[in-house]
């Protein structure tokens, strides 16, 4: 009885907490989206070699959001944090015409991974403050994500520097995972 009341409780005011993987082409902005998650600041980067995590709060859930480094030497070392992942955050440096193709098959690569197979995905389309950046819907496009099947998916255009956009992406993420 003591149990079953404690594990009501539990269930009624804990935290939920969700697993996401923070990936992308290198220089695409992810730890800079971290740092201002977490702190509400830009932080000075350096590439990451390896991983950051951290833990972010947004309405009453706990995001785990591990961001790896995303250079091409370390691209098959993604793979390391697939397991148990809920939702997969895939940015996109909108700027960078000549990778778009590049970060498309990136994704098609997650996409047909028996880990991530049930994870929902959030394409961040970063740098909108650069007047040559590609829009959301262009950038949507291109990494065909109309064709994606059996995937819920959502794509924001974001600013990190000013954070622009960076808490509609959360809010789609915390709508879809609860
Ligand atoms: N103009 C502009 N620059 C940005 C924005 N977000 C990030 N940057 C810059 O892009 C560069 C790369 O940012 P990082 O956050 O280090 O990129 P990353 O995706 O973590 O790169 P790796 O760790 O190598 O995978 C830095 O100079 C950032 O200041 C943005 O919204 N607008
Ligand atoms: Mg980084």
């Amino acid at each position: 009885m003591g149990l079953s009341i404690s594990g009501l409780f539990h269930k009624l005011f804990s935290k939920k907490q969700l697993r996401i993987l923070m990936v992308g082409l290198d220089g695409a902005g992810k730890t800079t989206i971290l740092y201002k998650l977490k702190f509400g600041q830009v932080v000075t980067t350096i590439p990451t070699i390896g991983f950051n995590v951290e833990m972010v709060e947004y309405k009453n859930i706990i995001f785990t959001v591990w961001d790896v480094g995303g250079q091409d030497k370390l691209r098959r070392l993604w793979r390391h944090y697939f397991q148990h992942t809920q939702g997969i955050i895939f940015v996109v440096d909108s700027s960078d015409r000549e990778r778009i193709d590049e970060a498309g098959k990136e994704l098609q690569n997650l996409m047909v991974e028996y880990e991530l197979q049930s994870a929902v995905l959030l394409v961040l389309a970063n740098k909108q403050d650069l007047p040559v950046s590609m829009t959301a819907a262009e950038i949507a496009e291109r990494l065909q994500l109309d064709g994606l099947r059996g995937r819920k998916w959502h794509i924001q255009g974001i600013c990190a520097l000013k954070g622009n956009g960076l808490y509609e992406g959360f809010e789609w993420l915390s709508r879809e995972l609860l």
